[in-house]
């Protein structure tokens, strides 16, 4: 994992505002990576049990007097921004860098409603064991040093692309953002397919995963494309040829994730606001 040594050179606050399912896997990225849980508020009014026993490790729960902090991360539903947004003020100064992970919320509308300097990212849930990726779009106002930072926040969940173009975002979001829970579908229906051809549901279910899983590793620590790794486990005539004739054909996985993306690209445009 990426270490988060580059978080230690500075000092301010580190306020997470959404301690959900995406909020919370950076945060397990972040303290994983060594960051120290002393630096952390987390506003949050539902919180998990993992993150309430975090306050044991030294992150401030939902503390009472707010005051401006060096980084605001603004993880809670975009539905929710309207109404949560203006409540994060009080933690914002000019100076203050506000780090959205919001799908469809533009850097214009979080500079209306929150203020600061704003950077819109994208990340993804395997940043919860290091692994995963995030967009990132600055506003014209955020400083080198503020860019840095938000790269050393984000460098300790995965890796990191950096934008120009904002409008970019909606199909980072449906890619990546998204991308993962196509992989567990994947997964799910490996095994259903393997239960409808006679496997025991145990079994299939630990093929499917182990099958994801390790082909997944494999495409991370090959140099060879995905393409060539696919025809390695092709032989002429054999049986993955007999499926890919399915999976690449007419209605197979390119069109269907073609409109899969297509789906969630035009909700994120919907999300706007
Ligand atoms: N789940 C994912 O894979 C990804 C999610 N995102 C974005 O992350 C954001 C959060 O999504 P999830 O974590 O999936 O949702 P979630 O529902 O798990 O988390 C949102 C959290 O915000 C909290 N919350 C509600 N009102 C609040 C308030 N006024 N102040 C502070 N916290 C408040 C909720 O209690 C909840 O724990 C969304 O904007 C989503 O677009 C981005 C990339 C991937
Ligand atoms: O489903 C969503 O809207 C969020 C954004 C990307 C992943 N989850």
């Amino acid at each position: 994992m990426t270490s988060v040594s580059e978080l230690q050179h500075t000092t301010g606050p580190i306020v997470l505002a959404g301690a959900g399912k995406m909020g919370g896997a950076m945060l397990t990225g972040w303290l994983a990576g060594g960051l120290d849980p002393a630096r952390v508020v987390v506003i949050e009014p539902m919180p998990s049990a993992e993150i309430t026993a975090l306050a044991a490790r030294g992150i401030r729960l939902n503390p009472a007097a707010p005051s401006p902090a060096e980084v605001v991360i603004v993880a809670v539903k975009p539905q929710m921004f309207r109404e949560a947004g203006p409540a994060l003020k009080p933690w914002v100064a000019d100076t203050t860098l506000v780090l959205s992970i919001m799908a469809g919320t533009t850097i214009a509308s979080l500079q209306n409603v929150v203020g600061g300097a704003v950077v819109r990212a994208m990340p993804n849930t395997p940043a919860a064991i290091g692994r995963g990726i995030t967009v990132a779009v600055p506003a014209s106002d955020v400083s080198a040093a503020q860019r840095a930072l938000t790269d050393a926040l984000l460098r300790a969940t995965g890796a990191v692309e950096w934008v120009d173009d904002e409008a970019l975002m909606d199909a980072v979001t449906a890619v990546s953002g998204s991308g993962p829970a196509y992989v567990f579908l994947l997964a799910e229906e490996l095994a259903r397919a393997g239960i409808a051809a006679g496997l025991p549901e145990a079994l299939a279910t630990r093929l499917a995963r182990d099958t994801v899983s390790g082909a997944g590793e494999l495409l991370h620590r090959s140099e060879l494309s995905s393409a060539t790794l696919r025809q390695n486990v092709t032989s002429p005539g054999g049986t993955t040829a007999a499926a890919l004739s399915v999976l690449m054909g007419p209605d197979g996985f390119q069109p269907l994730l073609e409109r899969a993306v297509a789906a969630a690209t035009a909700r994120s445009k919907e999300l706007a606001t």
